[in-house]
């Protein structure tokens, strides 16, 4: 397997330091990272143990959680310092997240999901009409991810199977081509053959738009499609407070 290591030759998307967070409560689970930082373009690839913090860790990335020290800087904005709402700006404008459970709207049509993220950012609306019709972008987007068409018009999200809400998410992800895409073990629910289908199509759309990816998964034999891979234990001390 690849490692930690890296060489920079792009800029840095993400760069974290002195980073510490707590979930509240008792019997709390904490992680610090001191330094680490993901480069433009990287397809990066998270593995660790079920409970061991992946999922924690995305969160804080995206500015879904804030730590209680440190910096989380993005594209050159420390987000630990902006105001929850500025947050929630800055993520819907640079982050396309593909969530473990999709959380597509089950009553929206497979557009509507699709363009969903439009509503929230400018500059990802921008860029999509530089190219057309927003529709069209979500369409060609589906059927580059390998949606059967006839189930793009209409179709409510809630009728798909796994794998085509998959699809959906990935597409609703990568609309308007946002900075970061990251996602939390996409692939978890598909066979082997189509998780590997699923990660090409998934790849090629991201470097056609520019993105960095950042993708937890349990799977290590996934590991030769990504251009590096970290164990979130090698990057970071995490640490559960005894009963
Ligand atoms: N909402 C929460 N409140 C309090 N503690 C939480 C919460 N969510 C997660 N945790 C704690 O953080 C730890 C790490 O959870 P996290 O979901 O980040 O791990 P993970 O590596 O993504 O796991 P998995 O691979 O099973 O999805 C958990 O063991 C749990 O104790």
């Amino acid at each position: 397997m690849s490692n930690a290591t890296r060489e920079p030759a792009e800029p840095d998307v993400v760069r974290i330091s002195g980073l510490h967070f707590t979930w509240p409560g008792r019997h709390s689970f904490s992680l610090t990272i001191e330094n680490f930082s993901v480069s433009r373009g990287e397809r990066l690839m998270l593995i660790g143990p079920s409970g061991g913090g992946k999922s924690t860790f995305l969160s804080l990335l995206a500015g879904i959680l804030t730590p209680q020290r440190g910096s989380i800087e993005i594209l050159g904005t420390d987000i630990t310092r902006l105001s929850g709402p500025a947050r929630d700006r800055f993520r819907s404008e640079h982050f396309g997240i593909i969530f473990q459970m999709f959380n597509l709207l089950p009553y929206g049509s497979v557009i509507d999901n699709v363009l969903l993220p439009l509503h929230f950012s400018k500059s990802r609306r921008e860029r999509v009409r530089r190219t057309g019709k927003p529709e069209v972008e979500a369409r060609r987007l589906l059927e580059h991810l390998g949606l059967e068409p006839a189930l793009i018009s209409g179709t409510s999200a809630a009728s798909l199977s796994v794998g085509q809400q998959q699809r959906v998410a990935a597409a609703r992800a990568l609309i308007g081509m946002p900075e970061v895409v990251i996602a939390d073990e996409p692939t978890s629910a598909l066979d082997r053959s189509r998780q590997t289908d699923f990660l090409k199509l998934l790849f090629a759309n991201a470097e056609a738009s520019g993105s960095t990816l950042i993708m937890v998964t349990h799977d290590e034999s996934l590991s030769p499609h990504f251009s590096r891979v970290v164990r979130l234990d090698d990057i970071a001390q995490t640490m559960r407070e005894a009963a």
